[in-house]
This record gives C-alpha cells, structure tokens and sequence, in this order.
C-alpha cells in the first residue's frame, strides 16, 4: 500500500487543487461508463472543498454522491452530514448530482444500516471517488477507537456495505461503509488540515494497533494507494 502527501499553502488552494482532482476523475468515470460515484466525509474540514467542487463543470446528472458515513439524525439536524453536504455541495452546477443517503427515518439505526446497504450496492463497487478525513484520536470515517463494531468495520472480510457503530466521542449512533466498501476506491483521498492533524498523522503512521488509530487500516492495507491532502 502507498500513500502520496500533497501539501498545500493554504486551506482555499487545497480545495481547488482537491476539486481540480476529484472532478476530473469523476468526468473520466462518466466517459468509460456513464456514470460516476463519491462518497465524502462530513465534519468540519471538507466545506471549503464541496463549495469548489460545487463549481466544476460536470454532467452531474452521471454523478450519485453519498456519505462515508452519517450520525443517525434526520437531515435537518445540525449534526447531519446530509445536511452538510446539500448546503456546500449539492448546490450551484453540482445541485443536478444524485445523493444517496444513508440516514433513513427507521425505527433503529440497524434497520436503517439495511436500507442504506440495499440502496448502496448498485452505488459503489468500487466507488470512483473516496474522501476521508481523520478525527485527532485517529478514526476515520465512523471507524473510531473503542467503537461497537470496530473489529468488524475493519476487517476486510466483512462485505461491503454500511453497518452502525456507537463510541464515546461519537456522539449519536453512526452509520458507517465497512473497510472493504472504501478502500478499493478509484480515487482515494485522505483530505487533513493543520498542524495538529498532521502530528496525529504522524503518529498513526507510526507502529501500533489499528484498533488504537483506526486510520491505520487505511494507511497499511487499503488496495488503492492514498492520496493524502494537508494543508498548514
Ligand atoms: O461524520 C464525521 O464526523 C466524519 O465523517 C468524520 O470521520 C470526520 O471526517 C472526522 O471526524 C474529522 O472531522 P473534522 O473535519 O471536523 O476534524
């Protein structure tokens, strides 16, 4: 497995450079076959990128966009990262792009991890685009250390598709792609910010249990090689 850093000056370039990246993979994607796929990360980190994705010249009909994963909350709730990505991303050229969420209005976050998993599996396999981010303990996407079904979501065994996961730190049940739905990604980014991350990636990309730093999973064994994008 290998990783590729990209440095950046500034959080603004990084998104234009991160955009320039991902839509022109998604055009190729849309060329071979007429279709194209990305699933992002939510959090803090990635608006300024979804707003200069947003403006990219693209036949985003082709284009279904979903999550890496989601807290188990209706769209209109502030912690949604559905709501995240259709205020910075699903807007301008971008708005014609299909979402496929992962939160539906189930009686439990399990029933709505088996809706999200049916609807997914025409979605991405492999998907065109992967962007993670990596939270300071380590976790990416809903992979978090201690997590319900961290051994599980990791383990390239397990099949794709999107299962819960609960954690200290996680806040509410999360709904997250396996391991072995995201790592064999066309296009497979680590998208960090700051110095801070960058020290946390350091350590993660130090010896130690991947149940310690999930990440790590990523960084050791993902099939496709990781691009990872810092800037200071
Ligand atoms: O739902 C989420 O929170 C994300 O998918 C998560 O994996 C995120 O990428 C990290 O927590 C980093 O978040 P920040 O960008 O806010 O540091």
């Amino acid at each position: 497995m290998s990783t590729t850093l990209h440095t950046f000056e500034n959080g603004t370039a990084l998104a234009e450079g991160l955009a320039d990246a991902v839509s022109a993979k998604l055009a190729a994607a849309i060329e071979a076959r007429g279709a194209a796929s990305i699933a992002v990360s939510g959090g803090s980190t990635p608006k300024a990128f979804f707003q200069a994705l947003s403006r990219r010249e693209l036949d985003w009909t082709k284009v279904t966009v979903t999550l890496v994963d989601e807290r188990f909350v209706p769209p209109e709730n502030e912690r949604s990262n559905h709501g995240l990505v259709a205020a910075n991303l699903l807007q301008n050229k971008a708005t014609a792009a299909k979402f496929l969420p992962l939160y539906h209005a189930a009686a439990t976050a399990e029933d709505a991890a088996v809706k999200a998993s049916r609807s997914a599996a025409a979605v991405g396999a492999p998907f065109d685009v992967v962007v993670l981010g990596m939270g300071t303990d380590g976790h990416t996407a809903s992979f978090f250390p201690g997590g319900t079904r961290l051994k599980e979501a990791i383990d390239p065994a397990t099949p794709r598709g999107v299962i819960t996961m609960e954690a200290d730190g996680a806040g509410e049940p999360r709904l997250t792609f396996t391991f072995s739905s995201l790592e064999d990604a066309g296009l497979l980014v680590l998208h960090i910010e700051g110095d801070g991350k960058k020290e946390v990636l350091a350590r993660a990309e130090a010896s130690g249990d991947e149940a310690e730093m999930p990440i790590r999973a990523m960084l050791r064994r993902a099939t496709s090689p990781l691009q990872i994008y810092w800037a200071p």
